[in-house]
């Protein structure tokens, strides 16, 4: 189980050395290291060994670092798997997948590391629950664009009940979801309200496609001086009233029960998990 944060998940494309540079010193939780979509055909064998030194370099912190490779059924897709098995990284994210077969596929390239899956074709989000069991999977990453242009959906509220149907079949499973991009990276007013939405339905975190987009993304995912303080408050009320006997504690007009002081710790633990990877 993934408890280290994901506020905010970056993309960054294997063939830009120079963003490869910058995300050593960006605030981003996650960096998507990109071999897929993000790179063009001609630039991917130079892209999988840039993405190697980048990463044998090192200097990423305590980031969490997934390289999606391409799929499978491409021509770099096996060499890619393969390459990132050796690469110290934290996952390999896969694209596309639509069974656990495709994630079984990965798995016997890349034995030792933890998978990741693109959530992003009508089938997929369909077998979302068995998928998200998968015994080597750690988080669901959300595609939007891909699945919008296979459901030929044009707005995101199309697309509800397949965010709806991910986040089902990740909280039963017990692991991460990140909601997918928001394309127009310039539109910062834009970002924050999906931003909210996205972490309204329940998702961990956003992948984003730009560093401009990552403060937005960190502020509404991570838990604000209010939530902090709330949880402190709910805890010490839940405490003094189990220490006086009673099973709920009301604190300011609200009943606090035990499920409460469950969401108050996983706050305050994000919090915690949020200053120690900023110490790194
Ligand atoms: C969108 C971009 C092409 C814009 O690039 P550019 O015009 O170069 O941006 P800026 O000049 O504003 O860049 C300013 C500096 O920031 C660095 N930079 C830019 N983007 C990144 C990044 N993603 N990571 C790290 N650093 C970045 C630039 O190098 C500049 O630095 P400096 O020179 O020092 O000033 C570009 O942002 C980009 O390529 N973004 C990533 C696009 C991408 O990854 N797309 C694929 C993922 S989305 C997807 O596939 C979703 C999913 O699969 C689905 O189906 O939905
Ligand atoms: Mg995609």
């Amino acid at each position: 189980m993934q408890t280290r944060p994901t506020r905010s998940a970056l993309y960054i494309p294997g063939s830009k050395p120079r963003a490869l540079d910058k995300a050593r010193g960006l605030t981003c939780d996650v960096i998507l290291f990109d071999l897929e979509d993000a790179v063009a055909p001609d630039a991917k064998i130079e892209a999988r060994s840039n993405l190697h030194d980048a990463l044998a370099q090192g200097g990423y912190g305590g980031r969490l670092k997934l390289v999606r490779i391409n799929g499978l059924d491409t021509d770099w897709g096996a060499d890619d798997a393969r390459a990132a098995a050796k690469m110290p990284c934290d996952g390999v994210l896969v694209p596309k997948v639509s069974s656990p077969a495709d994630l079984d596929a990965v798995a016997d390239l890349v034995p030792d590391l933890p998978l990741w899956a693109m959530m992003e074709t009508p089938l997929g989000i369909l077998n979302a629950q068995t998928i998200a069991a998968h015994p080597r999977l750690e988080g669901f990453v959300i595609g939007t664009n891909d699945l919008a242009k296979d459901m030929g959906s044009r707005t995101r509220a199309a697309l509800t009940t397949a965010l709806q149907h991910c986040l089902l079949a990740a909280r039963a499973a017990g692991i991460v979801a990140i909601d997918g991009v928001y394309n127009a990276y310039q539109d910062q007013d834009g970002l924050q309200r999906e931003c909210i939405e996205g972490r309204d339905m329940g998702f961990d975190g956003k992948s984003l496609i730009h560093p401009a987009q990552l403060d937005t993304a960190n502020a509404v995912f991570g838990p604000t001086a209010e939530d902090i303080d709330l949880a402190h408050r709910q805890i010490a009320a839940f405490d003094a009233a189990v220490a006086e006997g009673q099973g709920v504690a009301v604190l300011d007009g609200r009943i606090v029960e035990n499920l409460h002081i469950v969401t108050a710790r996983a706050t305050l633990a994000k919090a915690d998990a949020i200053a120690a990877l900023e110490r790194t």
